[in-house]
């Protein structure tokens, strides 16, 4: 049994590569080669045809970057909006990804109480039919909500603790009494409770997401807890760079994943990547991962 924490490290390491490819089918920003802007205009009538755009949209960007990501990242919303076939389509990219040998992480933030944040765990981490390696959860029901999904050690848990949005500082910033911020706070009590969850690479199970877009907050955080692996969304599209993501790593150049959805899925619409044009989206795709792998791993160097 390898702890899911040392599964994803040891793929990191063997494709030397700290990103995170985000599968995020912004339905409006989807080629017209693959799916036709009539069929938007009626979603809800249409949800089988433009799933199946979606699925196939997705194979091509899996095996345009399989060989230099570790770990994709589908976000649940994109697929709950296409109703029962938007779901066959997340499960059919999760299991396709799966093929292509590569860590899964469910975004889809859930939690509750105890026992129906162990109904989360048992539909997406146990069910042998889905090969979802780890969700992403929000910590804020307090252990009895975290600690189902750690129950298997092969699986992990990446919980809110510091968001990329702008909206962050609304509550995440308020100050306790004791004079650390509510994000510390959580901080410190992912950090206790993932102690007992420590793989051998020195990073626990439960993991945490701190936002690139507050590379201040990020570095104090990275200080703050050194047993805590993050997953750094913000990169591309909401303005995050390599520079910004330096602190969110370890001195030696681990103990983060970096992701970029947008600016990786819809590639080609960057003046950048245009010249591959709409048709050649996987190899735009491509050649934005790539650049996105090396500037991070140049930054650690
Ligand atoms: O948990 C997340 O993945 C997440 C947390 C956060 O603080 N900010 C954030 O952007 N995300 C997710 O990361 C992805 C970012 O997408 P892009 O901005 O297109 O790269 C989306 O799927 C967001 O839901």
């Amino acid at each position: 049994m390898k702890y899911f924490i040392d599964q994803l490290q040891q793929k990191i390491e063997e494709k030397d590569s700290r990103i995170c490819v985000g599968l995020d089918p912004h339905l409006e920003m989807m080629p017209e080669n693959v799916l036709a802007a009539e069929l938007l205009e009626d979603i809800e009538t249409n949800q089988k045809e433009i799933a199946d755009s979606v699925l196939k949209f997705n194979q091509n960007l899996i095996d345009a970057v399989a060989d230099m990501t570790a770990v994709v990242k589908p976000q649940m919303a994109f697929y709950e909006k296409l109703g029962v076939p938007g779901m066959e389509c997340l499960w059919q990219t999760i299991a396709y990804a799966k093929t292509k040998d590569l860590i899964v992480l469910l975004d889809g933030k859930r939690n509750d109480i105890g026992s129906t944040a162990g109904a989360y765990a048992e539909a997406y981490l146990e069910n042998k039919k889905i090969g979802v390696d780890s969700i992403t959860i929000n910590p804020y029901l307090g252990s009895d909500g975290v600690l189902p999904f750690l129950e298997n050690k092969e699986k992990g848990a990446f919980a809110l603790l510091r968001t990329s949005n702008p909206s962050a500082v609304d509550l995440q910033d308020l100050k306790l009494d004791d004079g650390r911020t509510v994000y510390q706070a959580v901080g410190d009590f992912l950090q206790d409770l993932g102690r007992d969850y420590l793989g051998e690479c020195g990073y626990s199970n439960l993991a945490a997401v701190v936002g690139a877009t507050y590379p201040k907050e990020l570095k104090e955080i990275r200080s703050q807890l050194d047993s805590v692996f993050f997953l750094i969304p913000g990169f591309g599209a909401q303005g995050g760079g390599a520079a910004d993501i330096k602190a969110g790593f370890d001195e030696d150049g681990r103990g983060a994943v970096v992701n970029s959805s947008r600016g990786i899925n819809f590639a080609y619409r960057q003046e950048e990547y245009s010249y591959f044009g709409a048709e050649n989206y996987a190899k735009a795709a491509r050649a934005a991962a790539e650049k996105m792998k090396k500037e991070i791993n140049d930054v650690l160097k």
